[in-house]
Order: structure tokens, then sequence, then C-alpha cells
């Protein structure tokens, strides 16, 4: 089935749009978790999944995905990525849909590498095995068409996704991305270009499976790209901690409650340290990642088209 379809068929079983973002931080995890791992690299690293797995368990059951921040693994090197691939493991095992946010890229023969890499298979002793099980993946635009093409081409083949940065959720997101050439700022030519880069990739719901990453922080821009992009699935970063509101990604989502997954990462995995969830949820750190899981639903149905989801 097409990536799109999948992404759809999974947000309506779901009755909504949340992903949550997997990013751990060490100094971050509840209260005393830490302490029951040694306190070398991979003492940590294996923290880092028992926390990742503990935060699916209660998920995974109530959003359609989970994006992983490859950046926070990576940091804790071999064991971390061993880390990371057991974490995505587990979340395949509960029935999520990967997002691995690594917003990878080079030139076009590096890219299919990447791309075989996050969403194919690679020749290992006469077969192919898939190294990772990412569903989608996270690309950057910025050395144009042919390192693109690559991740759009293994996607299609494997039923997989590739969402590009196309407006930023970060503070200086305006530095590059607002340029202006031939009339339009540089965000604008990255839409342009990824209708072409996903056109004839249209699955059965209208959507593409090349989708576009599209902040929550820009509500403006937002609004203008969803005019721009029809078909396009967006991934809005940016809502929660960055400032992002669900109404300011209304725009986002078509009049079904489809078109748009929203990622809140910080919020929801470190739930537990919001005062009054911690009151609410005394010495249960779970039961306030699935509470906060529960309020950015609640929220993004009350406020967006969303809700139609649960018609
Ligand atoms: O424009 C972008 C693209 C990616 N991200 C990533 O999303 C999460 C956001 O984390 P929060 O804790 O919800 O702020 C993080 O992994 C970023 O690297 C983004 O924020 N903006």
């Amino acid at each position: 089935m097409n990536f799109a379809d999948q992404l759809v068929e999974a947000v309506r079983r779901k009755r909504n749009p949340v992903v949550v973002g997997i990013d751990p931080r060490p100094e971050e995890l509840p209260g005393g978790f830490l302490d029951r791992f040694p306190g070398d690299r991979a003492g940590v690293a294996a923290a880092l999944k028992a926390f990742g797995c503990d935060v699916l368990d209660v998920v995974a059951p109530l959003v359609p995905a989970v994006k992983f921040q490859s950046a926070f693994y990576e940091a804790y090197g071999p064991e971390g990525l061993a880390a990371l691939h057991a974490t995505v493991e587990h979340a395949k095992s509960r029935g999520a849909i990967v997002l691995f946010d690594g917003k990878r890229n080079d030139i076009g023969s590096t890219a299919e590498a990447y791309a075989r890499a996050y969403l194919g298979k690679v020749p290992i002793g006469g077969a192919f095995e898939p190294p990772w099980h990412a569903d989608a993946i996270t690309v950057n635009p910025y050395l144009g068409t042919d390192g693109i093409t690559p991740f759009v081409r293994v996607a299609a083949r494997e039923q997989k996704g590739v969402f590009v940065l196309v407006r930023t959720s970060n503070a200086s997101a305006r530095e590059f991305q607002d340029l202006v050439a031939d009339g339009k700022p540089l965000y604008r030519h990255v839409a342009e270009k990824l209708l072409t880069w996903g056109a004839g990739h249209a699955g059965e719901s209208g959507y593409n499976l090349v989708g576009a990453v599209v902040g929550a922080t820009y509500p403006q821009e937002l609004a203008e790209l969803r005019e721009a992009m029809p078909g396009i699935l967006f991934l809005v970063p940016g809502y929660g901690v960055q400032g992002g509101t669900a109404k300011d990604i209304a725009p986002a989502f078509d009049e079904h409650g489809l078109g748009a997954i929203v990622n809140n990462s910080r919020g929801i995995t470190f739930a537990y340290e919001r005062p009054h969830l911690a009151a609410q949820f005394p010495g249960n750190w779970q039961g306030a990642v699935e509470q906060a899981v529960r309020d950015m639903i609640q929220d993004l149905a009350a406020n967006t088209s969303a809700g139609r989801l649960r018609d």
C-alpha cells in the first residue's frame, strides 16, 4: 500500500493525527531511571532504549505514528545506534508507523545509499536485508533534485515515505528559506519542486508518498503552503514547547481532518516535568505521558478539523 494511504488509514483508525517524538535526553529521564543502568556509555544507551520502549508501550496504542530523532541516539555512538534500532523494532512490534528524523541528503549516489539504508534493503551474503525498519525519513532539499529522487524511487518501490524540509520550525528558518529568487522565497521554490518529485506517487487517499515538513511556528507560511500543495501530507513539528498551537496549524488539515500529522516530542516524553502533570501523577511518569498525549489529541480535536476524525 502507498505510504500516504498507510498513514491516512492509521490516522483514521486512531482517530487523531498526533505523532509522538522520541528524543531521549539522559538528563531528563524520570527520577532514578538512569540509576538502574551501568554508568558507562553502554549503560546510558540501555537506559535510552528502556525509556523509549516504556514510552512506546503507553503511546503506541493511542497515536498513528512516532518520530525518532536520530541525533539523541547518535550522541551515544554505536551503542546509541543499537538502542535506536532496538527501539524502532519495538515501535514496529507495537504497530506504530515509524518516522526516522535524520534530515539526510547528499549527492545522488550517496543519497541512494542513505535511501537503501533507511527505507530499503542492502545486499548481505547473497540476500537483501533491511538494516532499519523506518516507514519514512526526513530529507534536506538543499542539494537539489538528484539528492531527492533516490529517496523517492526507493520509497515508491518499498511502500515507504519521504518528508522534505520545506519550512522548518526553528528561529533561524527565515535566514535562507525566505531569500527571494525569481520573485519568490526559497521555501516556495522547494514547495514547487516537491510537487514535481511527488508526481505519479499519489495514493488512493489522494495524498502523496512525498510529504513536506512545515513548522507550526510559522502559521502564515503554513497556510500559504497548504494552498500551494494540495495532496501533500504535512509533517508539522513545533507544536508545544516551540510555541506552535493547534489554532496555528488548523489550516494544514483538509475538511476531513486529514492532510497533516503533528509532532510533539519534549511536551509528551518529558510530560512528568510539567508541574500540573507531576502533581496529577505523583511517582507515575507514564501516567503523565499518557495524559499529555490525551490532552494533545483533545486540543487538536477542539481547534482543528481533526475533530472530524471522531465523527
Ligand atoms: O522544522 C523542524 C524539523 C524537525 N524538527 C524536529 O522535531 C522535533 C521537535 O521537538 P519538540 O520537543 O516537540 O520541540 C525535534 O526532533 C526536532 O529536531 C523540528 O523541531 N523542526
